[in-house]
């Protein structure tokens, strides 16, 4: 179903080359470099406002940069004409921090929709598409439920397993565990982790839950609004350990001025 053929799957997932996004021409963040490998979980992090959605924005294409290139698996996304783009959006998947679930419909039908639109599947293989994804999720029994008869968590699994309905390359996630308790988030990491080792998914991930970047972030990016840029690149517990810059010390310790050694 998820067809890339001009694609090199042994070249990084997503590379960002001397990035600058914003809005009407005005650099929010510049001279982005950054490369994610096939499989990692990554983190953008950064403080409020600094730009960390703007920057997803630009990397699944809702936006175009007001400089540099986004590289996915070797190939210009900035520079594909619009078929060529659409091809694209279809090895993403995205799951928005409001989950984004349409309320007049129910999960399956939800899940449905981007099958109706990007694959040649009949009407009852979509349903049984449907049915699986929810299950992959933890939400089998599911299906006919509307998105207001169910919990914050559960909406979160039903919006992955939508994202996770074209079986895609790369997952986007806004804030993951946004309005989710401890435990909740929690559960939305560990299902994380798992779409990665089950299916070898990229997964890109915009939040400032600490726990969650310690717990399954293999490398992070920080994103700084005086610096406009990015102050730190690596494995969370490493910068968080050996960073002596005390922006970086700051954000990893939430706000402790911790001395690295
Ligand atoms: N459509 C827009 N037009 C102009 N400016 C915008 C637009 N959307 C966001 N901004 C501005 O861009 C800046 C960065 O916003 P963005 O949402 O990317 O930050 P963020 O790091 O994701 O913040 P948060 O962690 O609070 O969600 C903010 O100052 C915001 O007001």
């Amino acid at each position: 179903m998820n067809t890339s053929p001009a694609q090199d799957h042994a070249l990084p997932a997503i590379v960002a080359e001397d990035l600058a996004v914003g809005y009407d021409g005005v650099p929010l963040m510049e001279h982005l470099d950054f490369s994610i490998a096939k499989g990692e979980v990554f983190f953008v992090i950064g403080g409020s406002g600094c730009g960390k959605s703007t920057l997803l924005r630009h990397l699944i294409g809702l936006q175009q940069p007001i400089a540099g290139d986004v590289r996915i698996f070797g190939e210009s996304f900035v520079k594909a004409d619009s078929e060529r783009r659409r091809q694209f959006l279809k090895t993403f998947g995205v799951l928005y921090q409001s989950s984004a679930l349409w309320s007049s419909l129910t999960l399956a039908e939800n899940i449905t929709l981007p099958l109706e639109e990007y694959t040649d599947l009949n009407k009852r293989e979509r349903a049984q598409l449907a049915r699986l994804k929810l299950a992959q999720v933890g939400l089998t029994g599911y299906a006919d439920y509307y998105p207001a008869e169910i919990s914050g968590g559960m909406k979160k699994r039903a919006g992955l397993a939508r994202a996770l309905s074209l079986d895609p390359d790369i997952v986007f996630f806004d804030e993951p565990s946004a309005g989710l308790d401890p435990i909740t988030s929690r559960e939305m990491d560990e299902l994380i982790l798992q779409v990665r080792d089950t299916y070898g998914t990229t997964c890109v991930i915009v939040s400032h839950e600490l726990a969650s970047i310690f717990a399954i972030g293999d490398r992070v990016i920080l994103l700084d609004k005086q610096a406009r840029s990015i102050i730190a690149t690596g494995p969370p517990k490493e910068l968080a350990s050996t960073s002596r810059d005390p922006r970086v010390l700051e954000f990893l310790h939430r706000g402790d001025v911790i001395k690295p050694a």
